[in-house]
């Protein structure tokens, strides 16, 4: 008995030495920068499964605190230092650090992408957005022809096709309910890669289990568990099951896509007009055209389309789904951009790619929205080597220090900080896209799509779809919040502007299914108190429809929630 009590001691005092060395050493790696000391790293298990508290921050943390932590501890840089579980890591608000880390002028080594990002979808072999160094200015220098003025004008056609489908096939002229399926898979899938995808019926692999468009949601939505460690992988959970058949299907189609084009593709000479513009057969053109030195592997193709599809799907969808809500919230800001579509465009005809320039108002809807919910809301990085860091004092106070980082420290440049920083943004919680008039939609001044060499490659793909989408919603529809039973206006914008960290920043009317309600533009004298337009739009007729923004998961719409939607709709219909 007396051993084995000596024995827990004598663990007990190695644990507890072993921390207090650890705890100390984390000190170190962050120059004792200020910051919360806590038992666990946010994005380690256990941190990341236990909800954001006062002793634990969770992955959240940096959403729901927003600037405020950063005046807390007097700083727009501050460490996290976790004495139980973890490495030690730095936050960052100020974009002249935020530079030091992904912009120009580092040795590629020196911040090195994250091991432990989610983001890194090692298992998919090696892409575009795991890669580091040469491996990485391989794929980028065979990935960038991909992105040309072609493929824009592509998706600005079919994200007008698409809207037009889904108001078909939805029957928002006739239903007085629906679910509106945010549509950035059908998109990315038509424009960027060629695939048969439409709106009312689903790509069937042919030797598969499920449509093409089921395994590419089951798969991106479970892309957490993709990157866990091999041993969760194999436990025996039904579950899992529909998760690895997802998995293995899409592999298998799209490396049969792979040898398809290039088949397709040696059939006509490199400048043929006949040859296809979609994303996947310019990459795959590109890298044929490469050196062998600097080809790409077949795998290493296929693992750059499931890394696209993965990057410019969920956040394209949520990024527009944040625009439509911020402007349910404020009719005003709606009302000028309807005024600014109706002078470009009018009602006799769609946008097309040469209107877009002119959408100013749309463009800063989408910035505002993106501003306030940041869809990649971290970029994560880890210093490769011994370092310095150099931080500007407070605003207002000039001068700056140069701080020591040891190696293996984590880095997030936390876009939500930045977004809400007021050395960039005047009054920063409050939605307002005027601030972004004058700004070209290419300009680094929005740094929503991150900076420096691996700036987001799909920025002008998701911006040209957001605003085509936009557009053609806010001028044939007044889109508005449904209020729930005895909620006031305060409420519900509180609620609207909330929002879950996870891999995207997701803002929360979609999890709670906030709801929109849709009225058909129309100036018809007998309808004067909701017209808006010289001329009824749509059916013709001047009423209300009421929309539900469903879980955009379900983009290609499989089939209609017709419980839930019932249940929200009575839910307002009694609040009414
Ligand atoms: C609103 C939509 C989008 C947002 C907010 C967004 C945001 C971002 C951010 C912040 C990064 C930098 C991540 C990091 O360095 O860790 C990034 C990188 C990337 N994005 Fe996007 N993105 C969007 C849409 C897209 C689309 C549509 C595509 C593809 C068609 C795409 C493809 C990529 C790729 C491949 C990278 C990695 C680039 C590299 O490392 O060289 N993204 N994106």
């Amino acid at each position: 008995m007396g051993d084995s009590l000596s024995l827990i001691f004598a663990f007990l005092a190695i644990i507890t030495v072993s921390r207090v060395l650890k705890f100390y050493s984390g000190l170190t790696a962050v120059s004792k920068l200020p910051g919360p000391r806590v038992p666990f790293w946010p994005y380690a298990i256990p941190g990341v499964l236990i909800p954001t508290t006062w002793w634990n921050p969770g992955e959240s943390y940096h959403w729901i605190n927003r600037f405020s932590v950063y005046k807390y501890f007097g700083s727009e840089v501050f460490s996290i230092v976790p004495f139980l579980v973890g490495p030690p890591g730095i936050y960052i608000s100020n974009l002249d650090v935020a530079h030091q880390i992904v912009g120009n002028g580092r040795s590629a080594l020196t911040f090195v992408k994250s091991k432990s990002s989610p983001y890194l979808l090692e298992f998919w072999r090696s892409n575009i957005i795991y890669s580091q160094g040469d491996v990485w200015r391989k794929h980028r220098r065979v990935l960038g022809p991909a992105f040309h003025n072609t493929l824009y004008a592509d998706v600005w056609s079919r994200t007008i096709q698409a809207y037009h489908d889904m108001v078909a096939a939805e029957g928002w002229h006739e239903l007085n309910v629906v679910d509106i399926p945010i549509l950035a898979i059908l998109i990315i899938g038509k424009c960027g890669f060629g695939f048969p995808f439409d709106w009312t019926s689903q790509a069937p692999h042919p030797n598969g289990s499920m449509s093409i468009q089921e395994s590419i949601r089951v798969v991106t939505s479970n892309a957490a568990l993709m990157t866990s460690p091999k041993w969760i992988q194999k436990l025996p959970f039904n579950v899992f099951q529909k998760v690895w058949s997802a998995r293995d299907e899409l592999m298998q189609f799209l490396k049969e896509q792979v040898a398809e084009r290039k088949t397709a593709l040696s059939g006509f000479p490199k400048e043929s007009e006949e040859r296809s513009k979609d994303m996947f057969s310019m990459l795959v053109s590109a890298n044929e055209a490469e050196s062998e030195k600097l080809k790409l592997s077949d795998e290493e193709v296929v693992g750059n389309i499931f890394a696209m599809l993965f990057a410019g799907n969920e956040t394209t969808a949520y990024a527009i789904a944040a625009a439509l809500g911020c402007v349910s919230l404020h009719q005003d800001i709606q009302g000028e951009a309807l005024k600014q579509i109706e002078e470009v465009v009018g009602y006799t005809r769609d946008p097309t790619i040469d209107d877009y320039p002119q959408l100013s108002k749309v463009l800063g809807i989408l910035f505002e929205a993106l501003r306030m919910f940041p869809i990649g809301h971290m970029i994560l990085r880890e210093a490769g080597e011994d370092t310095t860091l150099t931080i500007p004092n407070p605003t207002g106070q000039p001068g700056s220090e140069t701080i020591s980082i040891l190696k293996g420290t984590k880095i997030i440049v936390d876009m939500v900080g930045v977004q809400y920083n007021p050395r960039y943004f005047d009054e920063p919680e409050k939605f307002k896209p005027s601030r972004w008039e004058g700004i070209s939609a290419d300009s680094e001044t929005f740094t929503a799509f991150s900076f420096g060499p691996r700036t987001c490659i799909g920025r002008k793909f998701a911006i040209v779809e957001a605003v085509c989408w936009l557009t053609m919603v806010l001028r044939d529809w007044r889109v508005e919040p449904l209020m729930r039973p005895e909620e006031t206006e305060e409420m519900r914008s509180r609620r609207a502007l909330d929002a879950r960290a996870g891999i995207t920043l997701n803002m929360a009317l979609l999890l709670t299914r906030f709801s929109l309600s849709l009225f058909v533009n129309c100036q018809d004298d007998d309808h004067a108190d909701d017209h808006q337009t010289p001329v009824c739009v749509g059916s013709g007729t001047c009423r209300t429809m009421e929309a539900l923004v469903i879980d955009i998961q379900q983009e290609v719409h499989t089939s209609r929630d017709a419980e839930k939607t019932a249940e929200v709709y009575n839910t307002n219909a009694d609040a009414d």
